[in-house]
């Protein structure tokens, strides 16, 4: 096989400690960082000048096939939310629907710096397409949802593996897959019970919406007496593979299960901000050492993809909830949409940082720009100051997804008209 290089020139990169210099990519990998590199015979040679290099960012909870509900039910809290407007449009989605919707969103993701993602939706092989075509790195799991119903419930197990078969280790490891039971309160104790016994049989993880709303928190007292994460680990679903999305509504006693059981988190602050689901302690939860990482959810509850945003919401958020300026500064909520999103998928060896040795997974952000001036601290910067629009490069895996904010992958006329027309086909179903 023929290798690949790119060298990046003169940036100030984001490592261990923050450096000026270069780096050079060798295929898929990070094979130096230095000072000053010499390479021949190189394929692409870019100039960071005024650039910050970061670690591709990593969105840990999603719907990316939402994207075509972007504005659809604004204003609403969850329960009507879903249940008079979302579930409503989804009985009628396809494939195409979610390939399209799946496509303007990595379009969204590469453009904002996200080189991975987290996903739980349905037609799960539309997502993978999109996802190989646009050369982003992503974790995909097929929604569950049985609602007590026993023929439903088979359904499920069954598309699930179809989508582990098709899709799993696929796009030269790029695309992984989990089981996606959706929450305690939509899935059956079978359904979860089965779900921890095939995920050890196929050493795959699990993705599960908790602990979202207080309603939900008063369903499952009042069906299962426990609150969600009592509850689930009651029933050993739990685990160091376990990835809970939203944590919001948490009793002393749920933060102590989901340390002792390794369970990692997806804060979601835009999302739950706006259907005012609550807020999460995350200020506590890292105290504690649990690992939280940082999710958009769909851009249905959002309405945006973008990290950077999100970033920022995230350590407002946990300011003005404890009315402590200090808590969650600027370098751990970066860490929240890195090496901790990594380390919730697992994927903390191959990606998450700028190290020798790990993937090319690289976001280069111009800071030659009015509100990134003065150029002074880097992360500082780009947790409070900066936005995706100010994303300037992207690579993903060692191939180039944007360059000087042009995507290479993906034709964005296109895709925006797709996903217009898919989204217009979908609604005249509903
Ligand atoms: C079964 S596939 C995923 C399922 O989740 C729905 N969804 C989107 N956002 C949320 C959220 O914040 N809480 C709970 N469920 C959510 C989505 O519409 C799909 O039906
Ligand atoms: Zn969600």
């Amino acid at each position: 096989m023929e290798t690949k290089n790119i060298l990046i020139e003169n940036a100030v990169i984001v490592a261990d400690r923050i450096k000026k210099g270069s780096l050079l990519i060798e295929n898929d990998k990070i094979v130096e960082i230095n000072d000053k590199i010499v390479a021949n015979n190189v394929d692409d040679v870019i100039n960071a000048e005024k650039k910050v290099l970061i670690p591709g960012l990593v969105n840990t909870h999603t719907h990316l096939s939402m994207s075509l509900m972007r504005g659809l039910a604004d204003d609403l809290p969850l329960d009507t939310w879903l249940n008079d407007h979302i579930w409503p449009v989804e009985a009628n989605l396809n494939g195409e629907h979610c390939y399209a919707g799946a496509l303007l969103a990595c379009a969204e993701m590469i453009k904002s710096g996200t080189t991975c993602f987290n996903d739980m939706y349905f037609f799960m092989d539309s997502v993978a397409k999109a996802a190989d075509e646009a050369g982003i790195r992503g974790m995909l799991s097929h929604g569950m949802i049985d609602l007590g119903d026993e023929d439903k419930r088979k359904a499920e197990f069954k598309e699930t593996k179809r989508i582990i078969e098709k899709c799993h280790d696929t796009a030269d490891g790029r695309i992984k897959v989990s089981f996606g039971p959706h929450s305690p309160y939509t899935c059956s104790e079978e359904l979860l019970e089965g779900v921890r016994k095939e995920a050890d049989k196929y050493g795959l993880k699990i993705h599960i919406h908790a602990s979202e709303t207080q309603k939900e928190v008063e369903d499952v007292l009042e069906a299962h007496r426990k609150r969600p994460f009592e509850y689930l680990d009651e029933i050993g679903l739990l685990g160091e593979d376990v990835l809970a999305a939203h944590a919001v509504w948490l009793s002393d006693n749920e933060m102590e299960i989901i340390k002792e059981r390794g369970v990692k988190l997806s804060h979601n602050p835009s999302s739950n901000m706006k259907l005012a689901s609550g807020i999460s302690p995350v200020s506590k939860l890292l105290e504690k050492g649990i690992c939280v990482s940082l999710g958009t959810d769909g851009a249905a509850s959002n309405n945006s993809l973008d990290l950077f945003e999100e970033m920022k919401t995230a350590a407002l958020l946990q300011k003005v909830h404890t009315l402590d300026p200090t808590v969650l500064n600027a370098h751990e909520v970066f860490e929240m949409a890195t090496i901790n999103g990594a380390a919730a998928l697992g994927l903390e060896n191959g990606i998450g940082t700028i190290e020798v040795g790990k993937k090319a997974d690289i976001v280069l952000v111009d800071m030659k720009t009015p509100s990134l001036t003065p150029f002074r601290n880097p992360v500082s910067h780009l947790v409070y100051s900066a936005n995706g629009a100010d994303v300037d490069t992207v690579i993903c895996n060692g191939e180039m997804l944007m360059k000087n904010r042009e995507l290479q992958t993906i034709d964005e006329a296109s895709v925006i008209s797709l996903a217009e027309e898919a989204s217009q086909d979908l609604l005249s179903k509903s």
